[in-house]
């Protein structure tokens, strides 16, 4: 018999179901090696050898055509990546982030059509303040993913800590997640407040978002 309905080329992920499922029950998702050893190893490099050319500018608050630098709210220095020109690290990045989208595109018609991704340092002494993701004059960041390039063996008392501030029937909770070599963190941007708690130990990671438009 013939089929009635063509079958559609589709092939569960285990690793993006999970990470579906949790962002739909808590509204973020930690992942334990996204990136492996090696990933992290290169992509660190690329960030470091980038900082060696001097690259990296202050980070600002507000989009990019509405930025103010307050160095009381946030500390980092960041340089955007720009998928068009990538070295070999960043190519490897963005065909793992390209291969996520692709997915949450298919399963969960999230529309995203766009992204945008940094590298940041955190100095020491350097912390992010509470904030939302989002901009007054631009709601199109939908998920907000970040990738943490620390050296093995990061110590809690190295600070840095990010903290969701999550909503329980009403009471706030802290979840207080640390910045782990190929760990990610990937949560709703116009729903969590958040913060980088100040660093002691220098602190390296790509934070990027997942946008409609
Ligand atoms: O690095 C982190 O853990 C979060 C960074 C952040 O909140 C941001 O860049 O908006
Ligand atoms: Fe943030």
């Amino acid at each position: 018999m013939t089929q009635l309905f063509e079958e559609i080329d589709f092939v569960e992920n285990p690793l993006y179901e999970q990470i579906i499922a949790d962002i739909i029950s808590q509204k973020y998702a930690i992942v334990e090696d996204f990136f492996t050893d090696d990933e992290v190893q290169v992509l660190r490099q690329s960030l470091l050898d980038k900082h060696e050319e001097d690259v990296f500018k202050k980070a600002a608050i507000g989009n990019r055509v509405n930025e103010v630098i307050v160095k009381s709210i946030r500390g980092d220095i960041i340089l955007w990546i720009d998928e068009a020109h990538t070295n070999a690290a960043e190519s490897l990045f963005f065909t793992k982030i390209n291969n996520l989208v692709g997915y949450l595109n298919k399963t969960c018609f999230l529309g995203i059509l766009r992204k945008e991704f940094h590298y940041a340092i955190y100095p020491q002494g350097t912390f992010y303040k509470r904030h939302l993701d989002t901009f007054q004059n631009d709601d199109r960041r939908k998920l907000s993913f970040v990738c943490y390039l620390n050296e093995a063996g990061w110590l809690p008392e190295n600070g840095g800590e990010l903290v969701l501030y999550l909503d329980d029937d009403g009471r706030e909770v802290e979840k207080i997640i640390y910045p782990l070599p190929g760990r990610v963190v990937i949560f709703e941007s116009q729903v969590l407040e958040h913060e980088v708690k100040p660093v002691h130990t220098q602190r390296l990671s790509i934070t990027g978002w997942l946008k409609t438009r």
